[in-house]
């Protein structure tokens, strides 16, 4: 990877929050290297004319958007918080990356019953996600007021600021703890690369290409493993309905014994323990599980 002097990609990645350290593995797995960040906003990159502008992710698509960054890292749920904003050409997404995994939903304190979106009538609702909670209230056509909040927006209802709220939630612990009751999914959110929307200029999209290949080549193979293990070959038809998920398999002889085989096949999945178990029961022997990290087709 070589660019002309001067001409080096700008990746913006949150600093600091649910997204800088899976952000960082992942352009460490694609081949980049950048010096320990520590408090620096800015990074340059040791072994590729690519650098890191850590900054907080609500500025992530603002700055790819007006070219003070070439990609970035973000939730889907904050580039639609800002494509849903007047004016500006929102950033492209480029690929979904599979980590940041939660969803924005509506959540009520206990003693506020839910009978659909129009028990929301005339209630104020804490959000940092306005223009995602506007758009459902319109498609559901519920006027409710929504009291805008940039964090802990989970705590609105008990100081008296809100009625409900529309907050990010995976294992759905805050809202627990907030005694707080989730109720209808406005939407579902995830990681993704983004990148200005009119493409990059030819020195960095010659830098770009590369590397979102070498993206596909772990992104594809995320979560999957290499099953290996031997049997007889009259085995093979009862063993390969039992792996998980097989995107590709390669049955070998083996040599000097024309009865058995040895069988590789990548799975999209891990084998659990019951279907390891039931794939000796069927005559797999030497049964090995291996991590993938990356596939070049
Ligand atoms: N509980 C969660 N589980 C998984 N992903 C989450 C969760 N909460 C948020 N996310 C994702 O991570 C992104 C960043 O969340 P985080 O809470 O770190 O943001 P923040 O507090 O706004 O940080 P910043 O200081 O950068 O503004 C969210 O936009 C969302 O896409
Ligand atoms: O359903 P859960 O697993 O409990 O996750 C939900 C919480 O995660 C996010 O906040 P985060 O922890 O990133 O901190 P923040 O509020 O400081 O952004 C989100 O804003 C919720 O508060
Ligand atoms: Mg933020």
């Amino acid at each position: 990877m070589s660019a002309p002097e001067g001409d080096r990609l700008r990746i913006a990645v949150q600093k600091s929050g649910r997204l800088s350290a899976p952000s960082l593995e992942l352009l460490t797995a694609v081949g980049l290297g950048f010096a320990p960040a520590g408090d620096r906003l800015f990074c340059a990159g040791e072994n590729a004319p690519v650098d890191l502008l850590r900054v907080r992710d609500d500025d992530i698509p603002g700055l790819v958007a007006d070219g003070g960054c070439d990609l970035g890292i973000v939730g889907a749920d904050v580039l639609g918080e800002f494509a849903a904003g007047a004016g500006v050409r929102p950033p492209s997404l480029l690929r979904e990356l599979g980590f940041g995994r939660c969803r924005l939903a509506i959540a009520l304190p206990q003693g506020l019953n839910w009978s659909g979106p129009a028990s929301l009538a005339g209630l104020r609702i804490a959000t940092s996600h306005p223009r995602h909670l506007a758009a459902w209230l319109r498609a559901n056509a519920v006027a409710a007021e929504i009291v805008t909040l940039s964090g802990a927006v989970e705590i609105a209802p008990r100081l008296g600021r809100a009625d409900a709220v529309c907050d990010l939630v995976s294992s759905g612990a805050t809202l627990a703890a907030n005694a707080l009751r989730e109720v209808a999914t406005v939407a579902t959110s995830q990681a993704v690369l983004v990148g200005r929307a009119g493409g990059l200029d030819a020195a960095r999209a010659a830098i770009a290409g590369p590397l979102l290949q070498r993206l596909d080549a772990v992104l594809g193979v995320r979560g999957s493993r290499l099953v290996l293990c031997q049997a007889a070959r009259e085995a093979l038809p009862a063993l390969l309905p039992l792996l998980p998920e097989v995107s590709t398999h390669t049955v070998t002889a083996i040599e000097g014994d024309p009865e058995r085989i040895s069988l590789q096949a990548l799975c999209r999945r891990a084998p659990d323990w019951p279907a390891l178990e039931a794939l000796r029961g069927a005559g797999a022997r030497d049964l090995l599980v291996l991590p993938v990290e990356r596939m070049l087709a």
